[in-house]
């Protein structure tokens, strides 16, 4: 399309539509390029808001730079960026059934199937990006949409720049999906690698199929039971959905299932035709 060719953009290109997800991703907006009727979405960033000085642009310039030359089925696409003197302006590929959370609550738990099948696309687009040594950090729900032939969309929030404000989010945000490497407080920023991506893949199966993360309880107990990977897998989950599970939440980074082998498990096979 025409967004695919690197050309520059300016706001008048497009015609601007109804705010998506009111605020949660800040100010986004659903939109359409008028020459082509191609519909993105547009997420406005004020300068202000960013950290001023100390070559905070610097960071914002290098991550739109990563992110523009990603190109995988299974993460959101940044096609392209342009600015104004006040403004920073993002545009996003839009996901048709929107944010996966909403879907998994409304469902309350999803299918094996579905599960296994999301399961699949989020190990493809990890492996795209530990291959190019970005570590996301930050899965969950709420940082996954999905387009409208039900293909999971990985997105931003916190990639490879690891911004301090974004620390903080994680310490107020939700615990429920970080791996025990990054709650121990001495270790937290040093010793981590792209192995918590995989706790957190493991974190992601277990509320795909339970509906509820396994270490959800009050901060301390969360925190606690993570530290000791203690939970438990109720008996409606599939013997073999309960082994993969297992083979991620382990808490020595170096013993969980490999990406590549989460791919030929036995509970993805049975659900995923190969090369889907
Ligand atoms: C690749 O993705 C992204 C890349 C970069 C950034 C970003 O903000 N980078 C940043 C932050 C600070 C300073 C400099 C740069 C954000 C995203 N992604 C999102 O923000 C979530 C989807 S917003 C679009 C979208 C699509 N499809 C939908 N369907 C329903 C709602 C909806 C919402």
């Amino acid at each position: 399309t025409l967004l695919d060719e690197p050309r520059t953009f300016h706001l008048g290109m497009f015609e601007i539509g109804k705010p998506l997800g009111k605020g949660k991703f800040g100010r986004v907006y659903l939109v359409k390029e008028r020459t082509s009727g191609f519909i993105c979405a547009l997420k406005v960033l004020y300068k202000s808001e960013l950290q001023q000085g100390s070559g905070v642009e610097k960071q914002v310039r290098r991550e739109i730079e990563i992110q523009s030359n990603l190109r995988h089925p299974n993460i959101l696409r940044l096609f392209g960026h342009f600015h104004d003197p006040k403004r920073i302006f993002l545009i996003l590929e839009f996901a048709g059934q929107g944010e996966l959370y909403k879907l998994l609550r409304k469902e309350s738990r999803f299918p094996e199937w579905k599960a296994a099948q999301y399961v699949a696309q989020m190990a493809s687009a990890l492996q795209y990006l530990h291959r190019k040594h970005i570590i996301h950090r930050d899965i969950k729900p709420e940082n996954i949409l999905v387009g409208v032939h039900d293909e999971i969309k990985l997105s931003d929030f916190g990639w490879s720049v690891h911004t301090p404000n974004r620390r903080r989010a994680t310490l107020c945000g939700t615990l429920d999906y970080l791996p025990p490497e990054m709650i121990k407080s001495g270790s937290r920023d040093n010793t981590y690698d792209e192995k918590v991506d995989l706790w957190s893949l493991g974190v992601l199966t277990y509320e795909f199929l339970v509906g509820e993360a396994p270490f959800e309880d009050t901060p301390v107990m969360t925190h606690r039971r993570i530290a000791r990977a203690d939970m438990t897998i109720p008996p409606f989950v599939s013997a073999e959905a309960r082994d993969l599970i297992k083979k991620l939440l382990v808490l020595d980074p170096d013993k969980r299932l490999a990406l590549e082998a989460i791919q030929e498990h036995p509970w993805i096979l049975k659900h995923c035709v190969k090369g889907e």
